[in-house]
């Protein structure tokens, strides 16, 4: 029998089981009942019917033949789910996220004796074979052995090459069948230390930290809810593109956002940001931005959060009652002791917190005066007396306007107050300052904590940002991830990742990755180039070996964009993407493309889906995204200077490319690509 002929036996024979347990599972009605445990049980029978569901169409993706020492040789198939038989318990598909299924991913082919941790405690052993095995709908199409012991191998790449030439639709897709082995040890990273991943373009970030999450939330499901993890990511759209990663891995229910409108949700209503559209065609295009980059730089810096602190820290100092509280004539509550409650008893309550108790408590104290009264009209009289002057006593410390607070730090630091702060619309750089002052005033509901929290394209957040949301997270709770050679957004974001070590006293981890998935050789090379040139340069991408079209530099006016885009067509490329300088190059490029018959997608700031096929954007809105073949336009001088944001979007723009990359430039090229 064939290798092949023995796995597609070994499939059927799954399947078999497989189907088995799903149509017995399917049998036992469903449990609408209010006893707890039934209720428990249902839970537990959906959840593996849903396991099922998918187990059924690709049951497994990898094979590993272990031995542990003095045992029998195991052949242990590993997929997307674990499945247990019913009866033994023993699992006979391993859940990738298992202890054991570590190895398949750490291991390299040339280790003589592996290890893994499990709750038991160390086993070791040896690996005999590593297969890799595709089934698409019950078909097994592919099996391919990247180790078997005493045998000559190819090279353990070859699969994952197989994996990275496929095309692209419009989501971003798991990578379970193809983890690399340092990929493996950021997914498995110990929870309880914040992880600082600094990668470049294309080295598989924010697929990385997606699967930390279904890891995460595997092995200690004691300790973590979905609900309470959340991933932060720079846009809508963005988060369109990614949103299909987790439910594939069988997690549902993490929430995703913008920082922006996470902190708005924090702030009520009232709050907007102001021009939430043309926030970044601003920036990028005609430089209207009101504020200047110091300004900016200095609202999302750690020292502009110890200011705050202060400030906070006085205004609440102020609100200690400076005089006696007199209920009626002849009764005094005296300062000092309204003090030492403030200050003493509710010393653990956050301020706007201190001051309900306060209230609460000056109620009570009231109520046992007026007792003293025995007629009880007298008694009630004193009473209403009593409540209308203490109303009016802690008019001092009424609910405070946190947009008038924050125009009078402003105002304290000698920095510009925005005309908008009145209409509480804020900019983007605002709202870390006045969820931080939220947040002090408040404090921190328990159901607003955070069990885990990953941040992507981290280079744009600033420091005070990551500050604010430490406050809410349980500790070590965070993975954050970016590339300092994507910082586009410099004046918000950072340009090192210092200030982020600090902000969690140095007490992280901080990994680079610097192997790229993405893009073919000639892409990686011709965007180092540009690399290279920054004033922080960060390594090189170091590319997997995979070879395709040279990078295309030529003198083309836009005019010509409708070709290539046929070009592309013609070859089956699924996702096809031209890049402009300006959102208004852009429409004018999809309307040009729309005329000549193509279904091309303008996707511009403020848009909330990723539909695929053809897209034209303004490349500092490129940013995460990928596609098969990209089209840089108008690459000139005039368009792409030689300066460092420059430099940054080019390559942002050139990484996006995973097998064809295209630029043009109709004038003088710009010096950046001068060969
Ligand atoms: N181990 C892997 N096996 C197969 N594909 C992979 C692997 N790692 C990454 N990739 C692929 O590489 C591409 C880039 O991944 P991803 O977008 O997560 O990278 P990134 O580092 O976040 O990129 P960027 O910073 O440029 O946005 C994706 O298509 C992803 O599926």
């Amino acid at each position: 029998m064939s290798i092949f002929e023995a796995e597609e036996a070994q499939l059927q024979a799954t399947l078999a089981r497989l189907d088995e347990l799903g149509d017995k599972l399917e049998q036992v009605p469903r449990y609408r009942g209010s006893d707890f445990t039934e209720q428990v049980l249902e839970d537990r029978r959906e959840h593996l019917r849903t396991a099922l569901h998918s187990a059924r169409q690709e049951p497994y993706f990898g094979r590993l033949d272990f031995c542990e020492w003095d045992q029998e040789t195991k052949a242990l198939y590993i997929g997307k789910v674990g499945v247990h038989d019913e009866d033994s318990g023993d699992p006979f598909v391993i859940d990738w996220r298992a202890p054991v299924a570590s190895l398949f991913y750490s291991f390299t082919g040339s280790e003589e004796d592996v290890f893994y941790q499990s709750p038991e405690g160390i086993v070791e052993g040896e690996i005999l074979l590593k297969r890799n095995i595709v089934i698409r709908n019950r078909r097994l199409q592919r099996v391919v052995d990247s180790y078997a012991k005493g045998q000559e191998m190819s090279g353990g790449d070859e699969f994952l090459l197989y994996k990275l030439s496929e095309q692209k639709d419009n989501k971003l897709k798991d990578i379970v069948a193809t983890i690399q082995a340092e990929q493996n040890a950021i997914i498995r990273h110990a929870i309880k230390e914040p992880l600082i991943i600094q990668g470049a373009a294309g080295s598989g970030k924010t697929t990385v930290a997606l699967h930390r999450l279904a890891y995460l939330l595997y092995e200690f499901r004691e300790q973590l809810r979905a609900e309470k993890m959340v991933i932060f990511a720079p846009n809508a759209m963005f988060l369109d593109y990614i949103s299909h990663v987790l439910p594939e891995l069988g997690v549902g229910t993490i929430a995703q956002s913008t920082f922006a409108n996470w902190g708005l949700s924090v702030l009520g209503s009232s709050y907007q940001l102001y021009d939430t559209k043309k926030r970044l065609a601003n920036q990028f295009e005609s430089k209207l931005e009101q504020q200047s980059e110091d300004v900016l730089a200095y609202k999302g810096s750690l020292a502009c959060q110890k200011q705050m602190r202060r400030f906070i820290d006085a205004y609440v100092g102020e609100r200690v009652p400076k005089k006696d509280f007199c209920p009626w004539d002849g009764c005094v509550l005296n300062k000092e002791t309204m003090k030492q409650w403030i200050e003493q008893d509710f010393a653990a309550s956050p301020p706007m917190k201190r001051r309900e108790r306060f209230h609460a408590r000056a109620k009570r104290w009231i109520e046992i005066e007026a007792k003293r009264f025995e007629d009880k009209k007298e008694q009630q009289a004193f009473k209403s007396e009593a409540l209308k002057r203490l109303r009016s006593f802690l008019s001092y410390w009424s609910k405070p306007d946190l947009a008038k607070l924050y125009t009078a730090f402003l105002k304290e630091q000698q920095l510009p107050v925005p005309a908008s702060l009145k209409e509480k619309r804020l900019g983007y750089e605002d709202i870390a300052p006045l969820v931080y002052m939220h947040q002090q005033l408040y404090g921190i509901e328990r159901d607003a904590r955070f069990d885990h929290v990953v941040i992507d394209e981290a280079q744009d957040v600033s420091p005070f940002m990551l500050a604010v949301l430490k406050e809410r997270t349980r500790a070590g709770g965070f993975t954050i991830l970016g590339d300092l050679a994507q910082g586009i957004h410099g004046d918000e974001g950072i340009s090192n990742w210092a200030a982020f070590e600090e902000v969690f006293a140095n007490n992280v981890s901080y990994v680079q990755m610097e192997r790229s998935y993405r893009s073919t050789m000639e892409i990686i090379e011709f965007s180092n180039r540009i690399l290279q040139q920054m004033a922080f340069a960060p390594a090189p991408a170091k590319p997997v070996f995979r070879s395709g079209q040279d990078v295309v530099v030529e003198q083309r006016p836009t005019e010509h964009v409708a070709h290539w885009v046929k070009a592309m067509q013609d070859k089956q490329t699924q996702t096809i993407a031209v890049l402009t300088r300006t959102e208004k190059a852009s429409t004018a490029i999809c309307r040009q493309l729309q005329a000549a018959g193509f279904d091309a997608h303008l996707l511009i700031a403020g848009g909330e889906r990723y539909e695929g096929g053809i897209s034209v954007l303004p490349v500092y809105l490129s940013k995460g995204f990928e596609f098969d073949a990209v089209l840089l336009t108008d690459v000139t001088n005039d368009h792409y200077p030689c300066d460092e944001l420059h430099k940054k979007l080019l390559y942002v723009g050139c990484t996006r490319a995973l097998h064809e990359l295209t630029v043009w430039y109709d004038g003088a090229l710009s010096p950046i690509l001068a060969p």
